[in-house]
C-alpha cells in the first residue's frame, strides 16, 4: 500500500494537516505513529484507513479488509453490546462466535449485556477494538488503543497486533506514549511539521509492557512470519545480538518478511 505526494486539510482554507507525504507498507509489517498531540496522527491513520479522501496525492494498493478502531468510539448508538457486536459480524461477513471469542480475550465478556451508553471509555475502547477485528483484517488501524486500558488488555493487544501481522496483515498503530517502541521489528513514523519522518524511538523503553508476559504467553504466539512458500527464497542473516532490533526493523521497512531464531 502506497501514499503518494498525500496532502490534507479538513477545509478549503483551513491549514494543511500533512503535506506531500510519502509512504509505503508492506505486508506483515507494524508499524508506530508517533507525535504531540495535534500533530495530524489520527488524520494520516484516518487517510490510511479510507474514512477521509487525500486533498491532493493518492492512496493505492489499500487491502480489501481494513478493520479500523477509532481513539474515540462512539456509544451514542440504541444497541447493547452484543447487538452491536452481531449487528457488526453480520455487515463484515464474520461470524457472531468470533465476536464472543474476542470479548473473552480482551476481557470484556462480562460488557456483552451492557447499552454501548453505559459504557466508561476504557470498556468503549475495548469494543472500538473488537468490532476492528471481526473479521481478520489485511490492514489493522488502532488509534490510541493503549488508552485506558485494563493491564490484562494491555498485556494481550501486542499479542494479537502480532498474530495479525505474522499472518501477512499490516498493522498501523497511533501511540503519542510509544507502547511499541520495543516491538520487535516495529517501524516508527514520527508525524511533526506536517510531514512523516521514520525515526528511531529513544531507549528507556520498557519491554513489559509490549512482549509476551509469560513464557506460557510465548508459547501460545504462532511463527512471526508463515512457512515460506515453493516461490520464496529464504537467506539467515547473522548479526549482533545489540544490532538484532535494528536490522529487523530496515529488513521490514524495505518489505521483508523477518524471523528471529533467538
Ligand atoms: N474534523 C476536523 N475538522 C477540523 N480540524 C480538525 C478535525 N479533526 C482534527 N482537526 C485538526 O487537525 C489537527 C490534527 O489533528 P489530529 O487529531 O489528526 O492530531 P493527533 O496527532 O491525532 O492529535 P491527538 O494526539 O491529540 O489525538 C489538529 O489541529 C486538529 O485540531
Amino acid at each position: 500500500m502506497r501514499l503518494s505526494q498525500v496532502s490534507f486539510r479538513y477545509s478549503r482554507r483551513g491549514p494543511w494537516i500533512l503535506k506531500d507525504v510519502e509512504l509505503s507498507l508492506h505486508p506483515g509489517s507494524v508499524t508506530e505513529v508517533t507525535g504531540h498531540n495535534g500533530a495530524g496522527k489520527s488524520t494520516l491513520l484516518r487517510l490510511l484507513a479510507g474514512f477521509l479522501p487525500p486533498s491532493h496525492g493518492s492512496v493505492s494498493d489499500r487491502p480489501g479488509t481494513v478493520g479500523y478502531a477509532p481513539d474515540v468510539f462512539p456509544t451514542d448508538q440504541p444497541f447493547t453490546v452484543a447487538a452491536y457486536l452481531a449487528h457488526m459480524s453480520r455487515i463484515r461477513g464474520g461470524s457472531p462466535a468470533s465476536a464472543v471469542e474476542l470479548a473473552g480475550r480482551l476481557n470484556a465478556s462480562h460488557l456483552l449485556e451492557q447499552p454501548l451508553g453505559d459504557l466508561s471509555k476504557g470498556s468503549a475502547q475495548k469494543i472500538g477494538l473488537i468490532q476492528a477485528l471481526l473479521t481478520p483484517p489485511d490492514l489493522l488501524i488502532l488509534d490510541e488503543p493503549f488508552a485506558g486500558l485494563d493491564e490484562q488488555t494491555r498485556a494481550e493487544l501486542p499479542l494479537i497486533i502480532d498474530e495479525i501481522s505474522s499472518a501477512g496483515g499490516m498493522v498501523v498503530v497511533s501511540d503519542h506514549q510509544n507502547q511499541l517502541r520495543t516491538f520487535p521489528g516495529a517501524v516508527h513514523w514520527l508525524v511533526a511539521d506536517a510531514t512523516v519522518t521514520p525515526h528511531t524511538p529513544e531507549p528507556g523503553a520498557r519491554p513489559a509492557d509490549i512482549r509476551p508476559a509469560h513464557p506460557r504467553d510465548a508459547d501460545r504466539l504462532p511463527p512471526r512470519v508463515p512457512e515460506p512458500s515453493a516461490r520464496q527464497a529464504v537467506i539467515e542473516v547473522i548479526v549482533d545480538a545489540g544490532d538484532a532490533d535494528e536490522v529487523e526493523q530496515k529488513l521490514r521497512a524495505d518489505g521483508y518478511l523477518t524471523r528471529r531464531s533467538s
